[in-house]
């Protein structure tokens, strides 16, 4: 049964992009699950200065392709309120601070309060300073706090605004996004290995060799050059996304399915995957950066990058995991912009059989091809599914073996179910339920790791573009594997 959750969320940041394009839409599916219904409200705010009725047409335009029915957006909409704040000025947060008690005693909000952080991090100091001093946390109900990647830009930086907001709030109150720990698939990875012995008794060293993970975006930078100039795939992809997709499928089983136990192991599994040093680094990872064709800009010659720009569009590594249950297994990831598709995709190679028995009798063992692995696949995007590949025999007199693949893919009617990743977040921070967020050390461990990729990376001379849009990398990226005698598993996308 829908339990009815009583809230005011305090969108700080309510004229952004974040804000239109995912938080109103989200709220709105939520509202029509009835997860929200007569007992929330909505304080928009930023520095531009809207009144309730014009914010009220950006929450109704944001939400258009929804579909609303008139009644249904009537009755969403007027719980939308806006005050116009530069978070920078003390005198201001009266009025919110105002509003919101008014809101609280209109709606019967329990004095429940989740403020959302959809602004640029350099903010989030200065906000949760305020929401302290001047009043806006709630004393008779919960008070969390949603912030927005990028968590500070290094381990320095990530430190420093972490102590700002624990100074305000505890842990307990933090909601770090990770948009991806919303996917449905990502969050499938759990159900894979936990829910199945076939998976998971062989889930180690001694039968897998080697796991895959591919972010794989079709889209350059778009409107983003700006900031992507200054972050870079390694930021933007690997410390956060990627290294939390490492973390699930790394980790051991936690006792119990609740966020602290899984927190725990999450944590534990981070920290166990290696920092390298910079031989290390300039041995396991590469960096691209694409060039122009006849349909795309070069990387440099999109709006907001610097025509010189060394920053890297395309990542790929490998990662590896020093504890008794990985030994030895790569972790090799990749991501970049501008790629042959949008896929993303987790491979888990499991290592062949020790001998290939179907060898022809003449010939010796050596020289015989070992037969093809077993690969599980799970598809995050944009289909969702699960694939197996098996040897089986070919049909025919002779005994040829040919792989077969098991593909379970989501059905159209259930994709277009499937409810958006901020939607689910955003109704586990209204239950307080932390699992698909991030804990500090894991952001902490995660940027330890990244550091040194970086470091190396900065004192290096890099020769850019390398890679063609349209492609899957730079040649380097395969060569990776080559030189450990595998090789990226990869089919296109059929639907
Ligand atoms: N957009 C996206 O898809 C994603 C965004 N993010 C993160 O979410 C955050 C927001 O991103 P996005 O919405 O794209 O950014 P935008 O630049 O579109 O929005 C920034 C918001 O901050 C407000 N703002 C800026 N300065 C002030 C100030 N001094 N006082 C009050 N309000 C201010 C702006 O409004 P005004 O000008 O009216 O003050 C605007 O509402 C960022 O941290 C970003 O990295 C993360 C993942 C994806
Ligand atoms: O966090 C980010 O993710 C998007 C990719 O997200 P997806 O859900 O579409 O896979 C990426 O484009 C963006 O650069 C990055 O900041």
């Amino acid at each position: 049964m829908t339990h009815e959750n009583h809230a005011l969320f305090i969108i700080f940041g309510a004229t952004g992009d974040l804000a239109k394009r995912k938080l109103y839409p989200s709220l709105f599916r939520l509202y029509r699950k009835k997860n929200i219904q007569s007992h929330f409200a909505v304080i928009g705010t930023a520095r531009s200065t809207w009144t309730h009725e014009h914010f009220r047409e950006v929450v109704t335009e944001s939400i258009n392709s929804l579909h609303p029915t008139k009644q249904e957006l009537d009755e969403f909409i007027n719980h939308f309120y806006y005050q116009a704040l530069n978070v920078a000025n003390t005198d201001e947060y009266v009025s919110i601070q105002e509003l919101a008690e008014s809101l609280d005693e209109t709606y019967h909000l329990e004095g429940n309060r989740i403020f959302y952080l959809a602004m640029a991090p350099q903010f989030f100091g200065t906000i949760s300073q305020h929401i302290k001093s001047e009043g806006i946390m709630s004393e008779h109900g919960f008070n969390r706090l949603i912030i927005e990647k990028p968590f500070g830009v290094d381990h320095t930086s990530a430190t420093q605004l972490n102590e700002e907001i624990s100074a305000v709030f505890d842990e307990k109150q933090i909601f770090r996004i990770d948009h991806y720990l919303g996917k449905e698939m990502i969050q499938n990875i759990a159900a894979v290995r936990f829910g199945n012995n076939i998976f998971e008794s062989l889930w180690n060293h001694a039968y897998i060799d080697n796991i895959q993970i591919t972010l794989a975006e079709s889209l350059g930078v778009e409107e983003r050059g700006g900031y992507y100039d200054k972050s870079g795939a390694l930021k933007d992809m690997v410390q956060n996304h990627i290294l939390q997709i490492v973390a699930l499928l790394a980790m051991e089983p936690p006792t119990v399915f609740t966020d602290e136990a899984i927190r725990t192991e999450k944590i534990n599994a981070l920290k166990a995957v290696r920092v390298y040093n910079s031989d290390e680094v300039k041995k396991s990872f590469v960096r691209g950066q694409y060039s122009s064709s006849d349909h795309h800009l070069a990387y440099r010659e999109e709006a907001g990058v610097d025509p010189d720009s060394n920053t890297e569009t395309f990542v790929a590594g490998k990662f590896l995991i020093d504890n008794f249950r990985w030994t030895g297994v790569p972790f090799y990831v990749r991501t970049g912009k501008n790629m042959t598709e949008k896929g993303t995709r987790i491979n888990i190679v499991f290592k062949s059989t020790p001998i290939n028995i179907f060898r022809s009798i003449d010939t010796p063992i050596c020289q015989t091809q070992k037969l093809p692995e077993n690969v599980l696949t799970i598809y995050i995007q944009p289909t969702e599914g699960f694939s197996l590949t098996l040897n089986g025999k070919k049909i025919g007199t002779g005994f040829d073996i040919d792989p077969t693949k098991l593909v379970f893919r989501q059905s159209v009617e259930n994709l277009e179910n499937t409810p958006e990743a901020y939607e689910k977040l955003l109704l586990d921070c209204l239950n307080g339920d932390a699992t698909n967020f991030t804990h500090w050390d894991e952001v902490e461990q995660s940027w330890k790791v990244v550091d040194v990729i970086r470091h190396t990376w900065d004192d290096e001379t890099v020769d850019f573009p390398n890679y063609l849009p349209g492609s899957m990398g730079p040649k380097e990226a395969f060569d990776l594997l080559e030189k450990d005698n595998r090789s990226w598993v990869w089919e296109p996308n059929k639907n």
